[in-house]
């Protein structure tokens, strides 16, 4: 039986640095994050209903959505951020279970989902474990606005569209704390790859 492990955080907390130390490990990682991308091009179904939503000026003179632009309208407004989920996670969660599926049915016996909203959207029955990424909020404000270039402002919008990343750490099963380095982060994820038995063969 493969054993499925829900990845999540808050934003920014460090779910995607964590995600690629899968790799190592040959545990396959399914990133919500990703397929988000790809269900929202120009010529998919979520594209043309997120056009009828938000109107034309969401485009950029490419025609592929302007996210930046998205992400301002829906981070300022609760209502709006609960009309653009309703089009884009059916879609996600449709090819997530596809790809977590295919990687058990092609023999893997971890797979990881990485999920910024699993606790939010209540998908914790599509993993039988959750591990957050925790850092403390000063850590995280200041990692997002390097990041992505954000004003303070724009950066405490974003996390606070999301259950707080202390909160979800008291909901895992169990927590990487991302506020040292990302060597340490690596070595709590090779302890807690241990404790759970997993024994994907690590690369040299
Ligand atoms: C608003 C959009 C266009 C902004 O795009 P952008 O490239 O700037 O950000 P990106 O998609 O990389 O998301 C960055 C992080 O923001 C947070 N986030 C994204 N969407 C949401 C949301 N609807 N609610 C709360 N937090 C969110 C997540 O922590 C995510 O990891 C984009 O995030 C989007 O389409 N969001 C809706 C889909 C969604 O919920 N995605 C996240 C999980 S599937
Ligand atoms: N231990 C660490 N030490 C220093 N910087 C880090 C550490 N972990 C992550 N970072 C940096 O912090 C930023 C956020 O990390 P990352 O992109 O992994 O977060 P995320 O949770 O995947 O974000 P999002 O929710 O937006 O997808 C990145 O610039 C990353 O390089």
């Amino acid at each position: 039986m493969a054993l499925v492990l829900g990845l999540t955080g808050s934003i920014a907390s460090g779910k995607s640095t964590i995600s690629l130390m899968f790799d190592d490990f040959n545990i396959p990682v399914v990133d919500a994050d990703k397929l988000s991308r790809e269900v929202v091009m120009p010529g998919e179904k979520a594209y043309e209903q997120i056009v009828e939503t938000f109107g034309q000026e969401i485009l950029r003179e490419d025609k592929a959505i302007d996210r930046k632009k998205l992400g301002n309208i829906i981070f300022n407004d609760e209502s709006k951020r609960k009309q653009l989920n309703g089009i884009v996670h059916p879609a996600v969660r449709e090819k997530m279970l596809v790809r977590r599926d295919g990687y058990i049915e092609s023999g893997a016996e971890c797979v990881v989902l990485d999920i910024p909203l699993l606790f939010e959207s209540k998908l914790t029955d599509f993993v039988d474990k959750t591990v957050v990424v925790y850092v403390d909020e000063e850590v995280q404000v200041q990692r997002l606005m390097d990041r992505d270039e954000y004003s303070e402002d724009e950066a405490y919008q974003r996390i606070n569209a999301q259950i707080s990343v202390k909160e979800k750490a008291n909901l895992a099963d169990a927590v990487i704390d991302n506020n040292g380095t990302k060597q340490e982060s690596y070595r709590q994820l090779e302890d807690l790859l241990k404790k759970w038995n997993v024994n994907e063969a690590k690369e040299a």
